[in-house]
């Protein structure tokens, strides 16, 4: 699907098709779908949801359902597809997932309404929402543990504004930012659906973030994006004369909130969901990482885009899908202010170092279920009463926390006050008694799925409801009781009172009783079946008619009472949010206080230096694998980038673990900017304000660039951002091209970072050359991995020491990963060569020594021969009297002779 030439406006335009000879219901289908012709119509009829025409082929294909038929058009068949109203949350699923959108189209008054119009009159239908990936609210559109944002980018005027949005939680945010800076800041967010302005895609600096994100991309006609319209909207949405108390916004970033807000607006058909005002993201406030850094460091995802196996795989130990969601944004985004980073550190040691509390509080938080889902679900009027009981149940366990949090509590730390973070939760966190009071005395404990079933009403809570259901339930009991009595009066045992939905209240008796039945007036014959015959009498209609008024009107009554509930929970819907974000916060504080004292992470000390200095660090994901797997234990390393050594130069053998380590130290920075505790012994950093990491690459087939290409564009990035507050972390750079270059290009960057970067960084490579640059530059070091040599065999021992390596062991590696033996031996002869002669004189010489790889496959079978001990002549022997034996044909006895001539032959 093209996007980029797609149009979301629906504003209606003449109808580009012919409704000639067309069914009125045709019509009204081709008009309506005419206005949302990038969606797939969802047209109401009845309990399903037919798609027609093309729609109806795509979604056939794409859900793996049966393609019919119905009726002509301009005497073709029409196709037709259909999913049940009450499952088709699985298909909307299914569906926009695989990148379409989707237009619901339901049935606005009841069919009987429509046909007082006339017997053709056709149900008025309209467009009650548009389904797109960024403005989800349901839980089974929805993954629990992740943020599903809505972004907006905008310029004005050279500057650049991104804004997003989480409609299922009600979270909204502005960002200024550089045009460079924005795919990092994209990749930040990964948002599940991004607006950009039609007149924004046409500029050839986007075409890298459309490549990106072509599938997500939702082009905006660029009105939408009009900075002073946005302020009005903005204005109106939040009911204030200024925007100056949200915050100073740029123009551009005005303009992107509000594209945002009449997206939302447009996709929701005016019912707008309860959004928190807009927060301003500062920029540089949080450490930048590009896609390729957090691709390589596989921070949220793996780079197979699977969750198990990152970062935040191995670190999540938070209980509710609120916290996950917060910790996936906080590791997305960590934190360049070393103030805030200590606080969130001083909540964390908090309850690291109070076992009791942190498990009452971690228990209590597994039973508080997701508010500010449900809260966003009743605030676009789509909360069912489980919403409302998740509100009880919630801000319950808030209240339930509070109270856990208050009391006094001994840790091992001596802290008499609590810390700040805590003050602040409790105090976002608020008094929900009332309301708590109100849900607990109006819902019921078993509830339906969706308000419009009943019953969810709790007994008690409302007279009139119980006065009606008081009535039904009697009439029940009245229509139960007619049963024994027509039994008694007519004499027919086997008479039974029934229901169901098309006769309502009947009388059944037996094709052979039935005669009896029609002798007495009172029975008025009602249908007769193949073995029944049923009746009905004047009593049991009137008793029928009593217990449906009462049920209908018990039902509009509940309806009424649910919307009252709702507009109580609205009432407070932003201290609502606060409490819910507060108890996300709680819940991340405790779940990396719990993933510290399992892990064995301490508190890093954060400040404004420049200092680099992990004693004992550890890579989180590979020591869990190493575990997992029952492996050895994972050796730590230190690393100290500071003064004479904020450059190290990292040499070593292939397997080493030289990746390994230069991963641990940037995931070391990012948890400790997130203010987790880290995997190390100690740890002192000097806020990063930018990772970059280059460990790995691929080819990048989608924007037609080779891996070596890839390599440098990145490489590029790196010079011409890195800062001296910069971490970056390069392995093997140069190594996908001819050695000479390769080694060339290494070497200048290397030479970059020292002089103009002059960041701290760490720089893995096997140009063992390199490590002559020590001597010249101040600032670097040389590091490498050390490995022991042991019967031939290398062994790895994991540890990083000073200096450098003098080979690289590749050979050894290929080995180990089952190369054939003739092509080991010959790389090694060949090996043998380069070392020995200058470069271009003994490959020449190898050329032509071609016929040599065969006399290695010739030497490594002599060897193999060789190494196979040779048989003495007794032993021969032996072999030969064995093989000359006939088991088959010997007796007991002959075989018995047998054994002893060759336990004979043994000497
Ligand atoms: N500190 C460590 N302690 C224990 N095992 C380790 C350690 N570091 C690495 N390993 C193990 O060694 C394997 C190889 O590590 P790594 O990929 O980092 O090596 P490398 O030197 O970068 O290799 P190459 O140069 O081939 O890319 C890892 O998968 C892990 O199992």
């Amino acid at each position: 699907m093209n996007k980029i030439a797609d149009t979301s406006d629906t504003t209606p335009t003449a109808p580009s098709f012919s409704l000639e000879g067309a069914t009125p219901m045709m019509i009204q289908f081709l008009e309506i779908k005419e206005q949302y012709q990038d969606c797939l119509l969802f047209y109401r009829m009845g309990d399903f949801y037919e798609l027609f025409f093309d729609d109806a082929v795509k979604a056939a294909e794409a859900l793996d359902i049966a393609l019919t038929k119905r009726g002509k058009h301009q005497g073709n068949e029409i196709p037709m597809a259909g999913v049940p109203v009450h499952s088709h949350e699985t298909y909307l699923q299914r569906l926009i997932r695989k990148g379409f959108r989707v237009a619901v189209c339901e049935q606005m008054e009841d069919p009987a309404e429509a046909k007082k119009r006339g017997a053709k009159s056709v149900v008025k239908r309209g467009v009650v929402r548009l389904i797109t990936p960024g403005t989800l609210t349901e839980d089974s559109l929805l993954d629990a543990r992740r943020h599903n944002y809505l972004a907006a980018v905008s310029e004005v005027r050279g500057k650049v504004g991104l804004a997003w949005l989480d409609m299922s939680t009600g979270d909204f945010f502005v960002q200024p930012c550089e045009m460079a800076g924005l795919p990092a800041a994209l990749a930040r967010l990964d948002p599940g659906e991004i607006l950009f302005s039609e007149k924004m895609l046409n500029r050839s600096d986007v075409f890298d973030i459309y490549a990106e994100y072509k599938n997500i991309i939702t082009p905006q006609p660029t009105a939408r994006f009009d900075a002073e319209n946005a302020q009005l909207r903005l204005k109106k949405l939040y009911q204030v004369e200024a925007l100056d108390a949200f915050g100073g916004f740029e123009i551009a970033e005005l303009s992107a909130a509000g594209a945002l807000i009449d997206y939302v607006d447009l996709t929701q058909k005016g019912q707008m969901p309860r959004l928190s005002p807009p927060t301003r993201v500062a920029e540089g406030a949080a450490m930048e990482i590009d896609a390729a850094t957090r691709r390589s460091l596989e921070l949220i995802q793996t780079q197979s885009g699977e969750r198990k196996g990152s970062l935040l795989s191995v670190i999540d130990r938070t209980r509710t899908g609120a916290g996950a969601r917060l910790l996936a944004a906080r590791l997305s985004a960590p934190l360049t202010n070393a103030d805030e980073v200590n606080k969130r550190l001083d909540l964390v040691e908090y309850f690291h170092d109070r076992d009791a509390l942190r498990s009452d509080l971690r228990s209590a938080l597994g039973e508080c279920p997701d508010i500010e889902r449900a809260l966003s679900r009743l605030s676009v009027g789509r909360g069912g009463p489980r919403d409302l009981a998740a509100m009880r149940d919630g801000l319950s366990c808030s209240f339930a926390i509070g109270n856990l949090l208050a009391k006094p509590d001994g840790g091992n730390d001596g802290l008499t006050t609590q810390p700040e973070a805590l003050g602040d939760h409790l105090t976002a966190m608020g008094h929900h008694g009332d309301l708590i009071d109100l849900l607990r005395r109006a819902i019921s404990e078993n509830l339906p799925l969706l308000a419009r079933d009943g019953g969810f009403i709790a007994g008690g809570y409302h007279p009139p409801l119980d006065d009606l259901r008081m009535l039904s339930s009697e009439s029940k009991k009245l229509i139960a009781n007619l049963q024994a009595r027509y039994t008694e009066q007519t004499g027919i045992t086997n008479l039974k009172v029934k229901h169901n939905n098309v006769l309502g209240y009947f009388i059944e008796v037996s094709a052979k009783t039935a005669d009896k039945m029609m002798e007495e007036d009172e029975f008025i014959h009602r249908q007769t079946m193949a073995n029944a015959v049923r009746f009905t009498t004047v009593e049991l209609s009137e008793l029928e008619s009593k217990v449906s008024k009462a049920g209908d009107q018990a039902l509009a009554l509940e309806l009424e009472l649910f919307e009252e509930l709702v507009s109580a929970v609205l009432a407070k819907a932003d201290d609502i949010a606060k409490c819910a974000q507060a108890l996300a916060g709680l819940d991340v504080s405790a779940a990396l206080s719990e993933l510290a004292r399992d892990q064995g992470c301490v508190r890093p000390n954060i400040d404004t230096s420049l200092a680099f200095d992990i004693q004992g660090g550890r890579h989180p994901v590979v020591e869990a694998a190493l575990r997992e797997n029952g492996d050895a234990p994972f050796v730590a390393n230190d690393c100290r980038l500071e003064d004479a050594q904020s450059l190290w130069l990292i040499t070593g053998p292939n397997m080493a673990g030289k990746s390994t380590f230069l991963r641990q130290n940037a995931l070391i920075a990012v948890l400790a900017q997130i203010g987790a505790f880290v995997p190390a012994a100690k740890a002192h950093i000097g806020v990063i304000d930018r990772l970059f990491s280059r460990v790995g690459a691929a080819d990048d087939l989608a924007r037609g660039r080779s891996t070596f290409m890839v390599e440098m564009v990145e490489t590029a990035s790196i010079l011409n951002q890195a800062t001296a507050r910069s971490l970056v972390i390069l392995d093997e750079i140069g190594r996908g091209t001819a050695t000479f270059d390769g080694l060339s290009i290494a070497w200048a960057v290397v030479e970059n970072l020292h002089e103009i970067n002059q960041c701290r960084g760490l720089f893995a490579t096997h140009y063992h050359e390199l490590t002559a640059l020590a001597a010249k530059l101040e600032h670097l070091s040389c590091h490498t991995m050390l490995i022991k040599e042991w019967q031939g065999e290398v062994v790895f021992l994991h540890e990083v020491g000073a200096g450098s390596a003098d080979r690289s062991y590749g050979i050894h590696v290929a080995q180990l990963a089952g190369l054939p033996k003739p092509v080991i031996k010959r790389a090694e002869q060949v090996l043998k060569t380069l070392e020995k002669g200058e470069q271009g004189g003994a490959v020449s010489k190898l050329a032509d020594d071609l016929p040599l790889f065969a006399v290695a496959i010739e030497q490594a079978a002599k060897e193999e021969r060789a190494s196979t001990p040779a048989l003495s002549d007794s032993q021969k022997a032996l072999l030969d009297a064995v093989a000359d034996l006939d088991p088959d044909n010997m007796t007991p006895r002959e075989a018995l002779d047998a054994l002893y001539r060759l336990r004979s032959l043994k000497d």
